[in-house]
Formats: C-alpha cells, structure tokens, sequence
C-alpha cells in the first residue's frame, strides 16, 4: 500500500536492481514505480482516521506545536532493527509523520543515515523523534560512526541524543542492535514503548529506565 505523493523509499526491494541503481524515488516517480510493480494505490483520504482528522483540527499551528510536542511526547513511528543467524543486519522505520506539516515536507523516516541505517560493519538503526532535528544531526549515521570508534549500543545512543538535544534542541528515540548482538533502546522523549526479542526473553519498556523482562515460550 502506497500513500499518494509520499517518498517511497524502496532500497531493498527485490524488483528494484531489475529497474534502476537508484536507492530513492519521490513524488510521481515512486506512485508510478509502485504502480508498475503491483503495489495497491489507495486515495490518501482512506488512510485519514477519525481520530486523526480531529487532532489535526486540534493543532492548526504548526510552527508553535510541532517541536514542542516532540520533545515531551510519545509518536507513532514504527520502528524494526534485526540481526540474523548469518551476522545480517536490517532495520526498517514507518511513519504517519507529523501532523500539520507543509505540503512537500520530507521527514526523517525515509532518508538513509537519519530515520534508519544498516551495515554489517557496525549496525542497525531505526530513529524516531522531531524529524528536522533528525535530519540536522544525522541521528542513525551518527550513532553508528560512535560504534565504529569503539562505543557500546547504548552509549552511542545516549551520546547521539543528547547532541541532538544541545544543537538543535531536538528529542527523539532510537534502537540499535550491532552484528555482534548488543541491543539498545535509548530516548529523550518522555517516553518510547519498545521491545526487544533475544534468545528465549522478551526485554520491553515505555518509561526512561524501566527494562522488564518475560520468558518467551517457543
Ligand atoms: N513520529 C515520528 O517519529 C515522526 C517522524 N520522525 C517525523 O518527523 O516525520
């Protein structure tokens, strides 16, 4: 399913090296993509909820909202790292966005280094938070280029955040798995609901600093 006039981030998809060496389309070109290779074409008002449409009457303003509400706030940014039995990496990041926004705003979710990165070498991230903010700071590349120079999961996360927080004044969240299995998730919003499966337990939290666990049955 394809929202009208969203980017469409397609890397990864199996038809893609058939078509083109491009790694992203927009616009026209992605609906048009889509099209070809099969994918449902819905009219963006389906995908407009009840509770959607009243919110957004609820918050008009975009410019005194948007930063604001991030920063205290959880969103709806669904977010996925893995690593795999073979030492593979992946992570995928889906959002709505931001309520609001101007017509053309390209968020963080979709661009590589920012809403999400993969790369054997040094990990998987998927980001979540005040978009521009993400996009200034880079957020998945920045937290994977402290991997590289010897951080742990969970400090590259942290450290990440918080510049994000000193230089554009931005909150958001992030998980992170590496090759070798270290996980993290990490936030600076009031809150970021997020588990994580390794081995038989079920790690997951929403609060800053809970980490529960349960017993998984396989
Ligand atoms: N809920 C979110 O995380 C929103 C997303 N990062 C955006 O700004 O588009």
């Amino acid at each position: 399913m394809l929202l009208q006039t969203n980017p469409y981030l397609y890397q990864g998809h199996s038809d893609i090296y058939s078509v083109t060496s491009h790694v992203m389309l927009t616009g026209r070109g992605a609906n048009k993509f889509a099209e070809s290779i099969g994918i449902t074409m819905v009219p963006t008002d389906k995908l407009v909820t009840e509770y959607e449409r009243k919110e957004w009457e609820k918050h008009k303003k975009y410019i005194a909202g948007v930063n604001e509400e991030f920063n205290t706030q959880a969103h709806d940014t669904v977010g996925a790292v893995a690593l795999d039995s073979a030492g593979n990496v992946a992570c995928a990041t889906s959002t709505g966005g931001i309520r609001n926004k101007m017509l053309g705003r390209v968020g963080d979710s979709p661009v590589i280094g920012c809403g999400g990165y993969a790369d054997n070498i040094s990990g998987a991230v998927s980001c979540t938070g005040h978009g521009e903010s993400i996009l200034k700071v880079t957020l998945a590349r920045l937290i994977l280029s402290h991997v590289e120079q010897g951080k742990s999961v969970e400090d590259a996360s942290q450290l990440s955040l918080q510049h994000m927080g000193d230089r554009v004044q931005g909150a958001g969240g992030a998980i992170v798995v590496s090759p070798s299995g270290q996980w993290a998730a990490a936030f600076t919003t009031k809150r970021m609901a997020w588990a994580a499966a390794e081995d038989d337990v079920l790690w997951f939290g929403i609060d800053p600093k809970e980490k529960l666990k349960e017993k998984l049955s396989l």
